[in-house]
């Protein structure tokens, strides 16, 4: 990664000067905690799986807290943190009170520490990465920062194979693509620019172009580019919500349903963003939910959903691989693969990259069509 390093701003005086004291910022999260369950950790659960979820949910808060927000200097403090992680799987006692919580439910469902792990360097690389290069270059911060929820959600539920992790892999960039894209202003102002700078150049966006208050048409098409990748990456990993059942079956098709909303959110606001992130109203995404479930209950999704998760085992492992399908015009991805194209400005919706001549194309190869997921009824739109 050629990417551009940084310090995020000046060091901060540290509320405990020459300490990295993770006690205070420890026990916030610990009591915010029941007020911030995992979205899926629903009362519908057994206990002892709600419990666990939410095990994992304090310490991702943790750690991103730490990332984002922590004051003095936060790489040692995710150092102190890793360290006192690691004691889980080494035999130790933690020092953490996250931690302790965390290892019950480690041993309790032989999750490995891989996933723990990446998620901690995600936050470091924020400390020090503001800008990506080329799309790749983000999808694989995205397996250290978002890949590695759906890892343990799917430990969790002893589900984690080789192919639901494949296809979780995709839902989980997407999911964090959808949200840098709606957030480019927030990120922006934060010194962060999560759109890759090959794409900026490529159509002609500048950084100031995204500081402006509304949107040029060539912000709007670069968006447009982005918001259909990560589309055609979340259609190829839906068929996960095949892959699994009971209420983790509906909690997949919210995740799916959600990302699809998040993205129809920004299309809807003709691609611009930068007033503010582009949310969808609830009712929306329960009708992208409701949805991506429906499309699950249709005969033959279950065996398209296998053959589509060996295809994407079989053509990556651990992380999204960098070949390169063509996939459809931005706006119609958008849609719902309707061929509704949404009020993109200026008429023609590229499907090539400005100057490379290359059609749009996704970091992942497709699995197979049948087991992709992209209708959307009439209703949700
Ligand atoms: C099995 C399966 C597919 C489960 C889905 C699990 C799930 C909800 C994954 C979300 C991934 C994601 C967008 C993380 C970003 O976290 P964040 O919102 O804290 O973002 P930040 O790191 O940018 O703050």
């Amino acid at each position: 990664m050629t990417a551009i390093d940084a310090r995020t701003g000046p060091p901060r005086p540290s509320a405990h000067p020459g300490t990295t004291d993770l006690t205070t910022p420890t026990e916030q999260v610990l009591l915010a905690a029941p007020a911030e369950n995992f979205p899926v950790a629903s009362r519908l659960l057994p206990a002892a799986t709600r419990d666990h979820l939410n095990a994992l949910y304090v310490f991702g808060r943790l750690v991103d807290d730490i990332g984002d927000e922590a004051p003095g200097d936060r790489l040692a403090l995710l150092d102190e943190l890793a360290a006192d992680l690691e004691l889980i799987w080494s035999g130790g006692e933690p020092k953490l009170p996250v931690h302790r919580r965390l290892a019950h439910t480690v041993r309790a469902c032989d999750l490995p520490a891989e996933p723990f792990r990446r998620l901690v360097q995600a936050n470091r690389q924020d400390q020090i990465v503001t800008r990506y290069d080329t799309y790749e270059d983000l999808v694989q911060y995205c397996t250290l920062s978002a890949d590695p929820i759906g890892r343990m959600v799917l430990g969790v539920f002893g589900l984690a194979t080789p192919a639901r992790i494949a296809l979780s892999d995709r839902i989980c960039t997407a999911l964090q693509l959808a949200e840098h894209f709606q957030d480019v202003a927030e990120d922006l102002a934060a010194g962060r620019i999560y759109v890759p700078l090959e794409d900026l150049e490529a159509f002609g966006v500048t950084e100031t172009d995204l500081a402006a208050p509304v949107a040029s048409p060539a912000v709007r098409h670069l968006m447009a580019f982005e918001v259909a990748r990560a589309r055609t990456l979340l259609d190829q990993g839906a068929p996960l919500v095949n892959l699994v059942g009971g209420r983790l079956r509906l909690a997949m098709a919210g995740f799916v349903g959600g990302g699809r909303a998040a993205l129809d959110a920004i299309r809807r606001a003709d691609y611009d963003m930068l007033g503010g992130a582009p949310k969808a109203p609830k009712p929306r995404m329960a009708a992208f939910a409701a949805a991506a479930w429906a499309r699950s209950l249709v005969p033959g999704q279950a065996a398209a959903a296998r053959a589509a998760g060996t295809a994407v085992t079989a053509s990556s492992t651990t992380a999204p691989s960098t070949t390169a399908p063509s996939t459809t015009a931005p706006g119609a991805a958008a849609a719902g693969g309707t061929g509704s194209s949404g009020p993109v400005p200026s008429g023609t919706i590229p499907t090539t990259i400005p100057g490379r001549g290359a059609a749009v194309a996704s970091t992942v190869p497709a699995p197979a069509p049948a087991g992709s997921d992209v209708d959307v009824p009439e209703g949700a739109r």
